[in-house]
């Protein structure tokens, strides 16, 4: 069984290999399908060769996981750090890929400790993403669409390779896969799409299974509408709910997944950004906002601006009031719970903000899951086999100067990151 083998081996387990992204289409209601042709959906009963046999309905859910213990949190940052989405380097430096995620898990691991010890020892994103999984069997069954609905983590159980293994046994003959973040990231969406074409790619059965993929959903109008409420909510929290800044914080990516890689999350994010503002505008509430990124991890330049420079800057500026608003996420998690309820909230205190909200994450709130049964009933009628295209990284690494470039910069960042303790520092922070 595969997940009986050791916890920090997984990727061994499961083996490596390049990033694909697959075809894409836009549907009316605004998120991305990747799949082949269309088809359509109309009913429960498909033809085989030469019998007809009934529609089995299955919705993968794909989610980042989390350590539930925190003896957990250094073989979970391993396989983090382990992901060639997550560190990008030249395919000449593969061979020091599990070298170098160890050793940075080592590093982090004690800081991250702290973090999910400061939440409850663990992070809660399984309860959490299990819990919205439920709610959307039950929002489609609404609906008339019996379906089975599953759970697949990028870093730690249940992996979505168990997922897979299990919509395979248990025969379902229609896929729709959704990706947990509104925004799509090659480090998010695209790590875990990368997962599932692998493990298509290698098994007959599965390669010919009907599926579509939801590459991103930030533009559905239930996620817009469902995001503003939950602010619109918060705002009335406040003293002076109109002079409340409302800070978006989204989580960071490295400058060069934008600019190298042509990552879309910057160019999505602000759009999402526009949308509910656009929205709350329709609605009446016309406050101030800014967007600005959080999280970043490690030696290399981030997203800008930083979310604690910003909520220093407001602080100084005489800004009162601010509402934390994490818009990369639907789910509370570490950075939501530890990060912006503690660490920043404290930041923003002491910087001269007097009243600190945060709107919560959008977890299992109605409106959302139904907007997503909607999605995945939208999506249905595309789904069809996947194929593999050729990865990013691949293309990159024909042009001959752009190989020249990673790998010399490739060759400096694995040596720094071996022997300068300032790197060291940079990974075991969040900051350099
Ligand atoms: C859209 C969301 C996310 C993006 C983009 C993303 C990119 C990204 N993350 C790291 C490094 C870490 N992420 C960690 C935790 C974490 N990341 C996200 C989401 C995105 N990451 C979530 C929801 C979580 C929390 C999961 C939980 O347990 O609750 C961590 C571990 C925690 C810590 O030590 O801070 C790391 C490390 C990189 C390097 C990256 C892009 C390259
Ligand atoms: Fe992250």
């Amino acid at each position: 069984m595969l997940c009986s083998s050791s916890r920090d081996n997984r990727l061994e387990m499961f083996g490596e290999s390049d990033q694909c992204f697959p075809m894409e289409k836009r549907s009316p209601s605004g998120q991305t399908f990747c799949s082949m042709g269309v088809c359509t959906y109309d009913g429960t009963l498909v033809e085989s060769q030469s019998h007809t046999i009934e529609e089995k309905v299955g919705v993968l859910l794909l989610n980042l996981g989390g350590p539930e213990t925190l003896n957990d949190v250094q073989p979970f940052l391993y396989n983090l750090f382990a992901d060639p989405d997550i560190i990008r380097l030249p395919r000449l430096f593969q061979f020091i890929r599990r070298p170098l995620a160890k050793l940075i898990s080592v590093l982090r691991a004690p800081k991250s400790k702290e973090g999910y010890a400061a939440i409850g020892g663990g992070s809660p994103l399984r309860k959490i993403t299990d819990e919205q999984a439920h709610a959307l069997k039950m929002a489609l069954e609404a609906k008339n669409i019996p379906a089975n609905v599953y759970v697949g983590m990028r870093y730690w159980y249940p992996f979505t390779e168990e997922a897979i293994q299990q919509i395979k046994r248990d025969r379902i003959t229609r896929l729709v896969v959704l990706p947990l973040y509104p925004q799509f990231s090659i480090s998010t969406t695209g790590s875990s799409i990368r997962v599932l074409q692998n493990v298509f790619r290698k098994d007959a059965h599965l390669s010919r299974l009907p599926v579509s993929i939801i590459k991103s959903w930030y533009q559905r109008e239930g996620y817009v509408k469902s995001m503003s409420d939950l602010i619109v909510k918060e705002l009335e929290s406040f003293h002076e709910p109109a002079e409340v800044m409302i800070f978006f914080s989204a989580h960071g990516v490295p400058v060069s997944y934008v600019e190298d890689a042509g990552d879309p999350y910057k160019d999505q994010m602000e759009e999402c950004i526009y949308l509910i503002m656009q929205e709350l505008k329709a609605r009446g509430v016309k406050n101030e906002h800014i967007l600005a990124y959080q999280s970043r991890v490690g030696p290399v330049q981030w997203l800008k601006p930083y979310t604690d420079e910003v909520i220093f800057e407001l602080g100084q500026k005489g800004v009162k009031s601010l509402l934390a608003v994490p818009i990369s996420f639907v789910s509370e998690h570490i950075e939501t719970l530890e990060e912006i309820d503690m660490e920043y909230k404290e930041l923003a205190l002491e910087s001269g903000i007097q009243n600190w909200g945060r709107v919560p994450a959008l977890n299992c709130t109605s409106s959302f899951i139904t907007d997503l049964a909607e999605a995945v009933i939208e999506a249905l009628p595309s789904a069809t086999a996947l194929t593999t295209s050729t990865s990013t990284s691949e293309v990159d690494d024909h042009d001959p100067v752009r190989y020249a470039i990673k790998m010399f910069f490739g060759s400096i960042l694995a040596f720094l990151l071996f022997f300068s303790p300032k790197m060291i520092m940079a990974f075991r922070n969040h900051l350099i």
